[in-house]
């Protein structure tokens, strides 16, 4: 048995939450697991497919006696719910979130953990384009980041706990300040997802005006694009409107990026192009050479890694 907390509190039972708590059944790592959401549908649907050992109907009854309590609902939401929980929680509890933006979920939260309760905000670099709670499955987090990001002077215990929580799960974890970790996701992940929202939008468009079969027709490349536009509105309108200077930050030096090599192409530049092309490449390659491709698509990994 590696029980690591006699009682979990999950709060948002989406793709995140339902995946944490068949990785947490599979390792038994708490003795009970409780559960919240906010739409009764979602903790009928919870109660049908034996997600949590016990459905609550408040995020107050559910998080009440938890050793941990993890808010896992959208970032704009994490300050309500802290709202609602922090009257009951138990002394000596920590609260953690999985929250793709960190410096909001903590000004917005930290006010509402009392004295005595530790607060150690986290998130996992993983998930799928899917929600809801039955999206969930347990080797979500295998060989997957999650990043701690523990105030100075955080309780070493309560760091230790939650690290060996999602080491239990299967992820690698390391600990990270707020404000770098939303610059890095705000390149690796938040960015991203914006170019693939606006890629799939702009084929959209193009198709209503000449009926043509771009859809049908994408290459694989595109399709991926398709796959991360397909992600949760509500999860991905919170991420920018929280994330909005790293986020702004690195959208600018895309543009200004697209416009040299959108110039290049005009002025027919096939050197600058070439060597974009091969200066990008050799990240790609390196990635690969260090064993950090965990999940490679397979339309990378052959060819790059010759
Ligand atoms: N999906 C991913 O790829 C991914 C990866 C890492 C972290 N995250 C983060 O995890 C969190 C949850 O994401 P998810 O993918 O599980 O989303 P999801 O949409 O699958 O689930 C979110 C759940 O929260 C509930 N909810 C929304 N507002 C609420 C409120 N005010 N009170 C109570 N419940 C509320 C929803 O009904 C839903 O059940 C988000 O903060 C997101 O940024 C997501
Ligand atoms: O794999 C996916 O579908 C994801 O988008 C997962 C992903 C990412 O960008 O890598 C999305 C948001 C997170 O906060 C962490 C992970």
């Amino acid at each position: 048995m590696n029980q690591v907390y006699d009682r979990v509190a999950l709060i948002g039972l989406g793709l995140i939450a339902s995946s944490m708590f068949w990785a947490i059944k599979r390792a038994g790592l708490a003795g009970e697991v409780t559960g919240y959401a906010r739409s009764p549908e979602t903790r009928d649907t919870a109660r049908r497919i034996g997600l949590c050992d016990r459905i609550c109907d408040s995020a107050a009854e559910a998080a009440e006696g938890a050793d941990l309590v993890v808010l896992c609902v959208p970032v704009g939401a994490m300050g309500k719910v802290a709202q609602e929980i922090g009257p009951v929680l138990k002394p000596g509890a920590t609260v953690s979130d999985v929250g793709s933006v960190k410096r909001h979920v903590i000004e917005s939260v930290s006010p509402h953990i009392p004295e005595g309760v530790h607060f150690v905000p986290a998130h996992p670099l993983a998930g799928t384009e899917h929600s809801g709670p039955e999206s969930g499955f347990a080797e979500l987090y295998d060989n997957r980041w999650c990043l701690l990001v523990p105030a100075e002077g955080s309780d070493p215990q309560a760091v230790a706990n939650l690290r060996a929580l999602w080491e239990g799960m299967g992820a690698n974890v390391e600990e990270m300040d707020a404000d770098h970790h939303d610059l890095v996701l705000a390149v690796t992940s938040h960015a991203p997802h914006l170019i693939a929202y606006t890629m799939v939008g702009v084929a959209d468009d193009l198709r209503r005006v000449t009926d043509s079969e771009v859809i049908k027709y994408s290459a694989a490349g595109f399709r991926d694009f398709t796959r991360i536009a397909a992600s949760d509105p509500t999860m991905w309108r919170d991420v920018f409107l929280t994330n909005k200077d790293a986020t702004l930050e690195i959208l600018g030096r895309f543009t200004e990026e697209l416009f040299a090599l959108q110039r290049a192409i005009r002025t027919g530049d096939g050197e600058q192009l070439f060597d974009y092309f091969t200066r990008t490449r050799a990240i790609r390659r390196g990635i690969i050479e260090a064993g950090q491709d965990t999940d490679a698509p397979d339309f990378g990994r052959g060819k790059t890694a010759q």
